[in-house]
């Protein structure tokens, strides 16, 4: 069979507008064929029927009583991360990487990040998100889960130059921009890629310039930790008499196809470049709250027309990767940090989730019309905790969990149905994620 439909269900539109509506998925293809009426469907989906199953059609995901949304969008994490969940809490950003997560993360081995990667697709899927960023090592591991998982992904190799000597430093560069070129359009285009320098601190310029140029002459975006925290911030003034985002112009790291996670210390002349050259902002609320990083403007981004998205960060600053808690949280800070009830409202943080991440990555999806790309997530609206449904947006910003996901899919196929994950076997990963985990941590404290 071709087609897949999607009956029975409420979807959300374009512009947030929520209608009930049948979906048939060219699975082929990989995209919507046709959003309308149940009879709209059918003509769309022709004669595509199962015999086997008395002439029905046979790939159909039940959507009644649900609200069926764009796939989400994870902005910006660290998928392997995951086997860090709750290994170090409850500190700062500098010293939580120095003390703890640098440390524990030299002794990770090629297998343990595909464990852990396994770990995060699997929690991604669970809770509706079809497409991520990610930037970390192994990226070959990462690939290949994604790959097996279903999902869409735009990956790359962190780097990080400090305290390396030149050969080391020249290394790590060039191994991201060789991910960069060789990983792109692998698992049959769902997966792209980007040149990943860790921070505008933690990357000395000449390399952050050899390396941009690099990548712009392979093509591929540039994906970086921006503005994070103050004491990212007040080196680059205090050294360079400048900001880090007119740092980021001057080394041609700031293009329309590039996206900075955090943007947490950014000042109204920042604000501005990033709306006029294009660059997006992934905002990570979790992350800056846990680690006390402070409050993004989100609500002064948008209006400068800043595409902002939402990431989770890694599981070890979050806890988890559930893009419904981000939205929430989006929802709740962008309030607090504007001092304004109305700063960011439910309609705009479910569209940070689903369009602004498809559009900050450079990804297929994000939007449910005919010909966009078949990524959808099922949210069951019948739960105590979802009665009643006045406004399904205001539910799925401020009351829905990841959890509440019935069925997720990607590129026309079904990764998870009735919470039953098909591409992944939930309980060897979880088993194997565990044991990766404990020994990581035995060789930690052994080191
Ligand atoms: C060099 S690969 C990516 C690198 O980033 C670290 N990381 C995780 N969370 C954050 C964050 O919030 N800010 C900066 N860096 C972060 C991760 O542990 C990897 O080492
Ligand atoms: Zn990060």
């Amino acid at each position: 069979m071709t087609h897949l439909r999607v009956t029975g269900g409420r979807v959300l539109r374009p512009g947030g507008r929520v209608e009930r509506a049948d979906i048939a998925v060219d699975r082929h293809e990989g995209t919507i064929r046709a959003v309308g009426s149940p009879d709209e469907v059918d003509e769309a989906v022709g004669g595509d029927v199962d015999e086997s199953v008395g002439g029905a059609a046979a790939e159909t995901l039940d959507a009644a009583g649900g609200i069926v949304i764009p796939g989400l969008v994870n902005a910006h994490t660290h998928v392997a991360m995951t086997l860090l969940r709750g290994y170090a809490d409850d500190k700062p950003l500098d010293p939580w990487l120095r003390e703890d997560i640098w440390p524990a993360e030299a002794e990770l081995t090629p297998a343990d990040v595909e464990a852990g990667a396994e770990l995060g697709a699997l929690e991604m899927i669970r809770s509706g998100t079809t497409a991520f960023a990610d930037m970390y090592f192994a990226m070959d591991r990462v690939a290949d889960v994604v790959d097996r998982a279903g999902l869409r992904a735009r990956l790359g190799h962190g780097v990080v130059t400090v305290g390396k000597d030149e050969a080391d430093a020249r290394a790590d560069v060039e191994e991201s921009l060789a991910v960069a070129r060789e990983l792109d359009g692998a698992a049959d285009g769902r997966i792209r890629t980007a040149f990943m320098p860790h921070s505008l601190t933690t990357v000395e310029e000449e390399y952050l310039r050899e390396g941009v140029a690099e990548a712009r002459e392979a093509g591929v975006p540039i994906h970086l930790h921006a503005n994070e925290t103050t004491d990212e911030v007040d080196p680059i003034v205090d050294e360079r008499g400048e900001r880090p985002i007119a740092y980021a112009a001057e080394v041609d790291a700031l293009g329309p196809d590039d996206f900075f996670a955090h943007g947490v210390h950014v000042d109204d002349s920042e604000i501005d470049r990033l709306g006029d050259a294009g660059t997006a902002v992934v905002h990570c609320p979790a992350s800056n709250m846990k680690l006390a990083s402070g409050m993004a403007p989100v609500r002064r981004l948008r209006e400068a027309g800043v595409t902002v998205a939402l990431g989770t960060d890694g599981a070890a600053s979050n806890n988890d990767l559930d893009v419904f808690d981000e939205m929430r949280d989006a929802a709740m800070l962008g309030k607090l940090a504007a001092d304004d009830a109305s700063a960011v409202p439910a309609a705009a943080a479910v569209e940070m989730a689903t369009r602004a991440g498809a559009d900050a990555l450079g990804l297929p999806g994000g939007r449910i019309e005919a010909g966009a790309a078949a990524d959808l997530a099922v949210v069951d609206l019948d739960a105590p905790h979802l009665t009643p449904v006045h406004d399904p947006v205001s539910h799925l910003a401020y009351a829905a969990r990841g959890s509440d996901v019935r069925h997720t899919v990607c590129d026309g196929e079904v990764l998870m149905r009735d919470r039953e994950v098909l591409t992944l076997d939930a309980e060897a990963v979880q088993e194997r994620a565990a044991a990766a985990a404990s020994d990581l941590v035995d060789r930690v404290g052994s080191a």
